[in-house]
């Protein structure tokens, strides 16, 4: 037995040389074990400890192809301390072991990692793996002070899931105890996104750079709006011959310009004084006035107003951080060694410049992955030039780092990474701004077949039809453009008899349990309302016996008859009599307990889909009524809980409630609705690209693909960086009023290419997320000439590689 700490590489080129008993004692003992050698190793495997240890890899098992000039060699490397590195080079073009992970995983240098690589080449799985080596490698490491900053919440929920059940299986192998100490240590070290890190590092470090104690993080939309309306009454009164140019515009048409144009500056994270510097060049009907002059007075007086709050937007807090040059580090409370950042691509020019600000003031090492071909973030401010941003920081700032790149793909099935590879070749001849040569060719690790591949089909009902039949009990994504498509998608799905899980983030408010309550409140509120009782009587605490044709046959024009008619079907009346006695959250805890509202609608909802599709899979809508009906409880409880926080158990009438829904109801799009994660593998995914980032499936369908990329919305704005100074670019459409101003001319045309890098990006993103196959809505060979929409840019597999 060696001293390693944290690995063992063994290569033995003959599999009889390996004694199971030393892998089961490394194993055991916290050792991750990467074998390699020329036979299979199915036979060693069938020791249980191995097996699991495999299964949770402990045990990375890799077979060499053979080569004469290796069979007397053998090896053990211990912690990655490579002597032979001609060796590792074998290992790596021989096998699935993968000399690049293996290398940044062990690495010791102090200097910072700088990691490009592409789609599925393991960047997520090598940081996790990293941890795991610094942790084990480093007695004294305390987690709390490794910072891993994700894109999204989402995607940190995802990373803290995958270190713990790392954590965990160490555990499960070894019933070592340090490991549940680490798992509850992993549980408070900080993974967020950016936004979030920036709120707690002002919390601990705000007062010594100077922010005030009070300081807070706060949005200021409502009051931009206000501030914008102030202003264009202002503007209509100093310069009222230009105001009258603009005076029969609906005013929401302007301020939505005016909100585009501030959304901009916002994502770029341009400060007050640059505002202040800004030019709003000309354009014939003199508006360029008209946004000077509101633009630039909103942000003073939001500027002015933030100061005697003492609140910061996160843009705010990121520009004045990144201005801070000169702060000693001795003066920093956080303690942080080491600093992961994943998805880098996505990051702004400011959220860059902090990023290396971070690294250089406390001293850690950064470590930042990313793939510059699945950056998509540029409408929200993303630059994919940010790792040459960082590059070029941490240079001056004097910081040595290394650039590593991963190429071997380890998610998806040889054929249809070879053809993909072609398509994307040939992508570099009609999109000028999505390079793609030899180093970013993704190579097959897996040796596993399927010969499907990139499939093109012209994806109408039938063809959907017969496609999801054959594949809904696999793991499926259909992904899309947008959220809209979405619901589109999702719509077309169910209809088809299947049943869809869709990710939509901040639907809450608007989901059926919620809905269905506000109804339930307004029974009481506004008992004589005809829309509202009918609506009420058919949900789910309603009878829902009065039929279309009833209501018909008993129409008379004199009486409110549909309340009379209703009242036959209402037993509501009884619980208006405990309103004296009980609070209203009371009373209709009671009528939920009674009425039990998931159960009427997980027998409703199953009748329908029996009498609507009665050649249907009985137990798989069994499955989804259930599946349906656990969402609709999980849902309520947590409306429930949201009322309580908000009133507390007793104090809030009828009225509250329904004033507080009907806001939430009309405003809140950050909640998101419960789902179910277990049996509900019967679901089909539908989802948008952008949610699709870093998950993987083994189908991917796209069904629609023939949006065009270049589409004129109402507002369109362009920020230019020239020298130091800001200029804004725009073009209105308002109907019967379209202009743009001589920046939007002038920089257009290079706008619309990196438009189109962007859309050709995200089919990137899409194709890459497949495991075994993908199939697209499109003709069987790409548009040679143009791409002005995804479908030009797809054909079949067989086309690509004969
Ligand atoms: N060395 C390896 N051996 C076996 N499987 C691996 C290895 N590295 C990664 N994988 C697997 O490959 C898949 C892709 O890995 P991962 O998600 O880490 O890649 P990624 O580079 O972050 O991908 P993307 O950028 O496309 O989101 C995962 O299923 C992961 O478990």
């Amino acid at each position: 037995m060696n001293e390693a700490k944290y690995s063992v590489l063994l290569f033995l080129s003959d599999i009889q040389q390996v004694r199971a008993s030393e892998l089961r004692q490394y194993i055991q003992s916290g050792r991750k074990v990467y074998l390699l050698t020329f036979d299979d190793p199915e036979e060693l495997l069938e020791d249980p400890i191995l097996h699991e240890a495999h299964k949770k890899e402990l045990l990375q098992v890799s077979v060499v192809r053979y080569a004469p000039e290796w069979e007397q060699a053998w090896a053990v490397i211990e912690d990655g301390k490579v002597n032979d590195s001609q060796l590792l080079d074998y290992l790596d073009q021989n096998s699935a072991f993968n000399k690049g992970q293996y290398e940044l995983e062990h690495a010791y240098d102090r200097g910072h990692y700088i990691v490009k690589a592409g789609a599925g080449t393991g960047k997520t799985t090598t940081m996790i793996n990293r941890i795991m080596f610094l942790k084990h490698m480093q007695g004294d490491l305390d987690l709390r002070s490794v910072v891993m900053i994700t894109f999204t919440n989402e995607a940190a929920a995802n990373m803290r899931s995958k270190l713990l059940e790392k954590l965990k299986n160490y555990y499960d192998l070894t019933k070592d105890k340090k490991y549940l100490e680490w798992m509850e240590e992993a549980g408070w070290m900080f993974i967020g996104t950016i936004h979030s890190f920036a709120r707690e590092f002002l919390v601990t470090e705000g007062q010594t750079l100077g922010f005030s104690r009070s300081m807070e993080v706060r949005s200021y939309k409502h009051e931009r709006r206000r501030l914008i309306e102030k202003y264009i009454d202002q503007f209509s009164v100093e310069c009222p011959e230009i105001y009258e140019r603009f005076r029969h515009i609906p005013h929401y048409q302007i301020i939505r310009s005016f909100i585009a144009m501030i959304e901009q500056l916002h994502n770029k994270s341009v400060s007050v004084e640059a505002i202040g510097q800004l030019h709003f060049g000309a354009d014939s009907h003199g508006f360029h006035e008209f946004a000077d002059y509101v633009i630039k007075h909103v942000i003073r007086e939001l500027d002015e107003q933030k100061k005697t709050e003492e609140t910061l937007e996160i843009s705010d807090l990121i520009s004045r951080l990144a201005s801070l040059k000169n702060l000693s580090s001795d003066q920093l409370r956080l303690s942080i060694r080491y600093l992961f950042v994943d998805e880098f691509q996505d990051t702004d020019e400011s959220q860059a410049a902090f990023i290396s600000w971070l690294a250089e003031k406390y001293g850690c090492q950064l470590f930042a992955v990313g793939d510059v071909k699945q950056s998509i973030y540029r409408f929200r401010g993303a630059d994919y030039t940010a790792f040459l941003q960082l590059q070029q920081q941490l240079e001056t700032a004097n910081q040595v780092y290394k650039e590593y790149s991963l190429q071997k793909n380890y998610r998806s099935a040889p054929t249809l990474l070879t053809q993909l590879n072609v398509l994307f070749q040939k992508w570099t001849k009609i999109v000028e701004k999505f390079p793609f040569d030899d180093t970013d060719k993704l190579i097959p690790a897996q040796e596993e077949s399927c010969e499907e591949g990139l499939v093109a089909l012209d994806m109408d009902d039938a063809t959907l039809k017969y496609l999801l039949r054959r594949l809904y009990r696999e793991d499926v994504a259909v992904l899309v453009r947008s959220n809209r498509e979405v619901l589109e998608m999702v719509d077309r799905i169910e209809n088809m008899g299947f049943f869809c899980e869709a990710a939509v983030s901040g639907t809450f408010y608007r989901s059926l349990p919620v809905r269905e309550f506000y109804l339930l409140i307004r029974r009481f509120t506004h008992p004589y309302v005809p829309k509202d009782r009918y609506l009420f009587h058919q949900s789910s605490y309603g009878e829902n016996g009065l039929t279309i044709a009833k209501v018909l046959s008993a129409y008379t024009p004199e009486t409110s008859f549909i309340l009379d008619l209703l009242q036959t079907f209402d037993n509501m009346g009884r619980w208006e009599c405990e309103w004296n006695m009980s609070s209203a959250i009371a009373v209709l805890q009671n009528i939920i307990d009674e009425v039990r509202p998931h159960e009427v609608f997980r027998l409703r909802y199953y009748n329908q889909l029996r009498s609507r599709f009665p050649d249907g899979d009985v137990e798989m809508q069994r499955k989804e009524a259930i599946a349906k009906m656990k969402e609709y409880k999980m849902n309520l409880d947590r409306l429930i809980f949201f009322i309580k926080k908000e009133f507390g158990d007793f104090h809030a009438s009828f009225y509250d409630l329904e004033k507080f829904l009907s806001i939430k109801m009309a405003t809140d799009t950050s909640e998101n609705e419960r789902k179910v994660t277990s049996d509900v593998n019967h679901r089909i995914k539908v989802m948008t690209v952008h949610k699709a980032k870093g998950l993987e499936f083994d189908y991917v369908l796209m069904p629609l693909t023939r949006h065009p990329f270049i589409k004129q919305g109402k507002t369109d704005v362009i920020l230019i960086s020239d020298r130091a100074q800001w200029k804004l670019g725009y073009s209105i459409d308002w109907g019967d009023m379209e202009f743009k101003n001589n920046y939007y001319n002038e920089y257009a045309g290079s706008e619309k290419k990196e438009m189109i890098g962007e859309e050709v990006r995200l089919l990137y993103v899409a194709l890459t997320r497949a495991r075994k196959a993908v199939y697209v809505n499109s003709s069987s060979q790409m548009n040679p000439y143009q791409a002005q929409c995804w479908s030009d840019l797809l054909e079949s597999g067989e086309m690509l590689v004969v």
